[in-house]
């Protein structure tokens, strides 16, 4: 995909990897509308991004991902339709936003977040982009984790999340509504990433928070503009779809297999 002139859509855009992504298009010459629950970090970034690249080019609105209704403030709905109505059309969507959380009442806003959020944001992007819906298709690219690959035993909701992100993606992929309507759906699985995610490990947001943070601390870190790399390769690479791409420090990009064998 040609990613001059098209608009893309990014969720939690305020900093970390969202921000890297939406500097990533921009640097490529889309235009882009980014969200984010956290309005001051937003609107702080805005102001770099509109220096840099123009106020014509990049717009940021306050939505909480998880808001499903439109009584409760900005909604994915209200983003999307926002984007559309600014920039002509949707081409590219990233449903990037995302949280950890492990233990009770905690845990119930990372799956509304990171799970309902991506469904929402994901069937959105379907209807905007899909040609049989008036779009001009396009690509999703939604971000799991590399920990969604395998278990990890001190962030099981946590990447129970970013599991289920994993399958709604390679099942959407296949889907009629996507593949009919010209619309790709992949999957970026990062390794650890220096982001205030991982700086913000807790009691809270892990168990046995120790021995999380020494495997962190062992564990080779890529910058957030390694990752914002691999997340343009999803999006550039027309011939990527259902794919699902790691990335870490270590070994760099790895596009992964998912065989089930029944025994
Ligand atoms: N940093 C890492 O090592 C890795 C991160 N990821 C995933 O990458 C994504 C981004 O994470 P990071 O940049 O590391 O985190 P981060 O905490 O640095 O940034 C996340 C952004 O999302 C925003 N956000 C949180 N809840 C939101 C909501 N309900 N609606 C809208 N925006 C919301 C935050 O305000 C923040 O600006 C997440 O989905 C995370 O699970 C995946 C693998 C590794
Ligand atoms: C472990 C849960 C912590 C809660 C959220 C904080 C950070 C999240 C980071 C990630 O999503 C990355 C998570 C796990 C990586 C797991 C394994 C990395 C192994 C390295 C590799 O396979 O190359």
């Amino acid at each position: 995909m040609q990613v001059e002139g098209k608009v893309a859509l990014v969720t939690g855009g305020a900093e970390g990897l969202g921000r890297a992504f939406t500097e990533a298009l921009l640097e490529a010459g889309a235009k882009v509308c980014f969200c984010d629950v956290n309005t001051e970090q937003g609107e702080s970034t805005y102001t770099v991004l509109k220096s840099k690249y123009g106020s014509d080019r990049v717009i940021f609105q306050k939505c909480d991902v998880s808001n499903q209704t439109e009584m409760e403030g900005k909604s994915l709905n209200y983003l999307f339709r926002c984007t559309k109505e600014t920039f002509g059309n949707i081409d590219i969507v990233c449903n990037n936003a995302g949280i950890g959380g492990e233990k009770p009442p905690l845990w119930g806003k990372v799956v509304d977040v990171n799970v309902k959020g991506c469904i929402c944001g994901t069937l959105l992007a379907l209807d905007y982009l899909s040609t049989e819906k008036g779009g001009s298709g396009g690509v999703i690219v939604n971000i799991s984790s590399a920990g969604a690959l395998n278990i990890n035993p001190y962030g099981p909701v946590y990447l129970a999340t970013k599991s289920a992100i994993l399958s709604l993606s390679r099942s959407f992929a296949q889907n009629p509504l996507a593949c009919s309507g010209g619309v790709r759906v992949n999957v970026l699985c990062p390794s650890f990433a220096e982001t205030s995610l991982v700086r913000n490990i807790s009691e809270q947001n892990t168990y046995d928070v120790n021995v999380a943070r020494k495997f962190v601390e062992h564990t080779p870190s890529m910058s957030p503009k390694d990752v914002a790399e691999a997340f343009m390769e999803l999006v550039v690479d027309e011939s990527k779809n259902g794919a699902v791409l790691k990335c870490s420090k270590e070994k760099g990009k790895q596009y992964c297999t998912i065989n089930v064998t029944y025994s």
